[in-house]
């Protein structure tokens, strides 16, 4: 067995060249190194012919910030293995992991080069139709499939002990609910908005809900959760969506991965006036409410739906505990979305949809609203029982 090595581009393709046929036979093959991520190595292996495969390799520590950030190797075993019950419930929005080398810590699969990744595309004030609908689905399939709903007890804890992720929840656990709301050496404030943050830090009932919503991260294994859907994971054209990046993934509460992705594109709404001119900021943002609402409708409906017909557990049959489930996620998704607000503006990862706006007074009221936006949601997220209240704070608080 060849023992863990950090991959050259020449490694990535020897690697992608043993275990895949779609290159054929000694085809002429080159590789290059072109991640752009926070944590890992990303090689594209192509041939003469314009064929592709990624080859994502995990390395010891977090590639952002060096070897004095150790990580374990073990995430890219996650994220493989995420990736394929994922795509057992939904593979026509998941990537395909082609093959999987747990000595290497290395992914073979398919190269999504037809698609672009969603934030880049939301930044440039492109739309797709379709996004909310395909995310909806691909939510409501892998969440509900992995949850008490069809899994036997023995069987759900089974998987919760396969998915157990420490480390890597602990980035989450740190950089969501704890660094934010203090002033931790891993904060990137910028200065315009640096008294902003400090009320933060003293904001004691803003604090204690985001301590209500971290105990639920830390203990409330609902199904297995992708455990980062930020619009960097996901990969779109005119036609579909796909999700890569699951290191993340681990038995968490189902609001995180809903919340996350609606707090996503609420990150890209509080830009818009930052990063267009007023019309197609308007517009913009009528898109992005239009995708928030569909996206919970269409997921409630569906994941609605698959309570009802397809719950296995003769208990968790019963309507009304159905209902109420539904109901607790949306507010565990509107909080967890107010949480995803608020930690890429003042935390250590920040994003390009606020970074990308160049006029530094127009970021920070962007930035601020992002915070404002971030601190309603978590601290009304009990009360607002319907998608229509949630679009109309949010029209509110970001004006
Ligand atoms: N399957 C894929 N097809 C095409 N490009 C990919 C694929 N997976 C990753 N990439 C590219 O590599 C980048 C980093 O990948 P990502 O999985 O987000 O890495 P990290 O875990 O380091 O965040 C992506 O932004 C994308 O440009
Ligand atoms: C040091 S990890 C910071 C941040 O990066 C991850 O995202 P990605 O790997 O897709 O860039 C995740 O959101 C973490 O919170």
């Amino acid at each position: 067995m060849t023992a863990y090595h950090i991959f050259t581009p020449d490694d990535a393709l020897r690697f992608a060249d043993q275990h895949s046929e779609l290159f054929g036979d000694h085809s002429k093959l080159s590789a290059v190194e072109f991640g752009d991520g926070n944590l890992n190595l990303v090689f594209r292996v192509s041939n003469d012919k314009g064929t592709s495969l990624i080859v994502k390799q995990a390395l010891p520590y977090a590639r952002c910030v060096g070897e004095s950030w150790p990580l374990s190797t073990d995430r890219a075993r996650i994220e493989a293995e995420v990736l394929q019950q994922h795509g057992r419930f939904c593979p026509q929005h998941t990537v395909e992991v082609l093959h999987f080398e747990p000595a290497l810590s290395a992914i073979l699969m398919e190269d999504l080069k037809q698609y672009q990744i969603l934030r880049s595309e939301l930044v440039k004030g492109k739309t797709f139709a379709h996004l909310a609908s395909q995310m909806a689905t691909y939510l409501a399939q892998t969440l509900f499939y992995s949850s008490d709903f069809v899994l036997s007890g023995p069987v759900k804890k089974a998987a919760v002990a396969r998915f157990i992720n420490p480390e890597l929840c602990l980035i989450t656990e740190d950089l969501f609910f704890t660094d934010p709301y203090c002033n931790h050496e891993r904060n990137t404030i910028h200065a315009l908005i640096l008294p902003r943050a400090r009320q933060l830090w003293q904001d004691e009932e803003l604090q204690a809900e985001v301590a209500a919503l971290k105990a639920d991260f830390l203990s409330k294994p609902q199904a297995l959760l992708h455990g980062d859907v930020h619009s960097g994971s996901i990969f779109i054209n005119a036609d579909n969506c796909k999700v890569i990046d699951a290191e993340f993934g681990f038995y968490g509460p189902i609001g995180f991965d809903v919340g996350s992705l609606l707090g996503n594109l609420l990150l890209n709404y509080v830009a818009c006036p930052g990063l267009f001119a007023p019309e197609q900021a308007e517009q913009q943002q009528a898109y992005l409410l239009a995708q928030v609402r569909e996206l919970w409708q269409q997921f409630a409906a569906q994941f609605s739906q698959l309570m009802a017909s397809e719950t296995q557990d003769s208990a968790l049959q019963n309507s009304r505990y159905q209902q109420h489930f539904l109901q607790q996620v949306l507010a565990d998704s509107l909080g967890y979305a107010g949480c995803e607000l608020i930690r890429r503006t003042v935390g250590l990862a920040h994003v390009a949809d606020l970074e990308k706006i160049t006029d530094a007074k127009k970021r920070a009221e962007a930035e601020l609203r992002a915070i404002e936006l971030g601190r309603a949601l978590i601290m009304q997220r009990a009360k607002l029982a319907q998608m229509d209240a949630v679009l109309t704070l949010v029209q509110q608080v970001t004006v």
